[in-house]
């Protein structure tokens, strides 16, 4: 006898973007889905049952680039350009950041995830044996690492860091019963050395262990690389053996052709993260243009600190809304095209076996209710998931085949409790960073 969890009542997202009245059947044991139809619930005796009566259930959504313990420094430096911003605020502030605060900020960005439907996402942080342990308890799923930045540090230190990086990913593969995969994370072209950047990828590579980091963000970023090398920064990353099919690199906002050409050619995934670019004024991907040439687009929320929402709706709307400006076309980034970024696409991105409703696949589910004001009428769902629906509107989430959230409450985390920690931890942060 299979442990089984009923998803029951609904329609249900499939795929291809089409939507069709089915249950769910997801095998609590193994973690996936058994199961999707229109009379699944008949051959089933599940041993626990979620009502998606006038819901949707869709893949749980996927942020797939984020800094989730930021949480803490959410409306702390605002209106700032990336660097500014990084140097005079953020690492000043997160240089005061302890253990415990990782933890406490976290958990308080897994419960903002679960309660708006999204079920993995992929950080790039530090202390991040703390961001497992929050994952384990919240049941999520997580592709982490430790963020590695060389510069103004000294050759030891640097190393170190590099080490650390390595470390964490071997560490912890596997961790939170496989809900936890990790990888090497370099935080960008311009904050690693050439010499460790190229022994840490190597060593990665040699491993099988992912790279994740930062690319082509800001103009500012770009221009100094372009002027030392003679060369882009997609071009030295390739060198570097970066753009591998399993690696994936956050925001590619200043992106030519012939760098999006070698993306598609090599496999390496973007991560829009169009909230950020806009706070930050860094500029608008070029997201049609990777799209329409076969890259692997996913959408990220990037730290909450630069969004300031961990709001996966929030996200993809965004990046529909932001791709029409970019490519200066109503037509580009469409509803369908949003959606499955944020879902199959970034699981892709960050190699998680998710983002689809399908036999099989993770048993990562978000139920979006759609009774609200701001969802009648429904002539269209995924155009509702893509320009009307908000976080709030989801009912249930359910990652592994385990229900993290019903009716609207967290049952792996105690809310209350990780606000009010989240709260008291800020705090005596900004106590201790000023
Ligand atoms: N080990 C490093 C930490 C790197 S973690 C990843 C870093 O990325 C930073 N970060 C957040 N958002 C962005 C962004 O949009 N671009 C670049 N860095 C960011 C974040 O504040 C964090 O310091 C150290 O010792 O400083
Ligand atoms: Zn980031």
């Amino acid at each position: 006898m299979t442990n089984t969890l009923l998803v029951a009542g609904g329609r249900v997202l499939r795929p291809d973007m089409t939507v069709e009245r089915a249950d769910v059947v997801a095998d609590r044991d193994t973690g996936e889905i058994e199961a999707v139809g229109p009379n699944v619930a008949e051959e089933y005796d599940p041993d626990e049952t979620l009502d998606a009566e006038g819901c949707l259930v869709m893949p749980g959504l996927v942020n797939a680039h984020t800094h989730v313990a930021m949480t803490l420094l959410r409306g702390y430096a605002d209106d700032k350009p990336l660097d500014p911003w990084l140097r005079e605020d953020i690492w000043p502030a997160e240089a005061a950041l302890e253990p415990e605060d990782v933890r406490a900020g976290a958990k308080l960005g897994i419960v903002e995830m679960i309660r708006s439907g999204t079920t993995a996402f992929a950080d790039m942080y530090f202390d991040v044996d703390e961001v497992v342990a929050a994952v384990e308890e919240a049941g999520v799923r997580a592709r982490v690492g430790h963020g590695v930045v060389t510069v103004a540090k000294d050759d030891e230190e640097a190393a170190a860091d590099v080490e650390e990086s390595l470390r964490v990913a071997r560490e912890f593969d596997g961790a939170a019963d496989g809900r936890v995969s990790t990888a090497f994370m370099p935080h960008s072209l311009t904050t690693v050395g050439e010499g460790l950047l190229r022994e840490g990828v190597e060593t990665a590579r040699e491993e099988g262990i992912p790279v994740h980091f930062h690319a082509n963000e800001t103009r500012d970023e770009v221009v100094p690389i372009v002027e030392e090398r003679g060369e882009r920064p997609l071009s030295y990353a390739d060198d570097v053996g970066m753009l591998e099919e399993s690696n994936f690199l956050a925001h590619g906002v200043h992106t030519d052709d012939e760098e999006i050409e070698l993306l598609a050619d090599r496999g390496a995934a973007v991560v829009h993260c169009p909230a950020s670019n806009m706070k930050l004024n860094s500029g608008i991907a070029p997201i049609q243009k990777m799209l329409d040439a076969g890259v692997t687009v996913g959408i990220g929320t990037d730290g909450a600190a630069s969004n300031n929402d961990l709001d996966m709706f929030d996200e993809l709307r965004d990046a529909a809304m932001i791709g029409k400006l970019g490519a200066d076309d109503a037509a580009a980034v469409p509803a369908a095209a949003a959606v499955k970024a944020a879902t199959a696409g970034s699981a892709a991105a960050i190699g998680v076996d998710a983002g689809r409703i399908e036999v099989g696949a993770a048993a990562d589910v978000a139920v979006v209710e759609f009774d609200a004001p701001h969802l009648a009428p429904t002539h269209d769902y995924v155009s509702h998931l893509a320009y009307a629906a908000r976080g709030s509107d989801v009912r249930h989430t359910v990652c592994d085949g385990r229900v993290l959230m019903r009716d609207r409450e967290v049952l792996t985390l105690d809310e209350e409790r990780v606000v009010a920690e989240a709260r008291e931890r800020a705090a005596s942060l900004v106590e201790r960073a000023e």
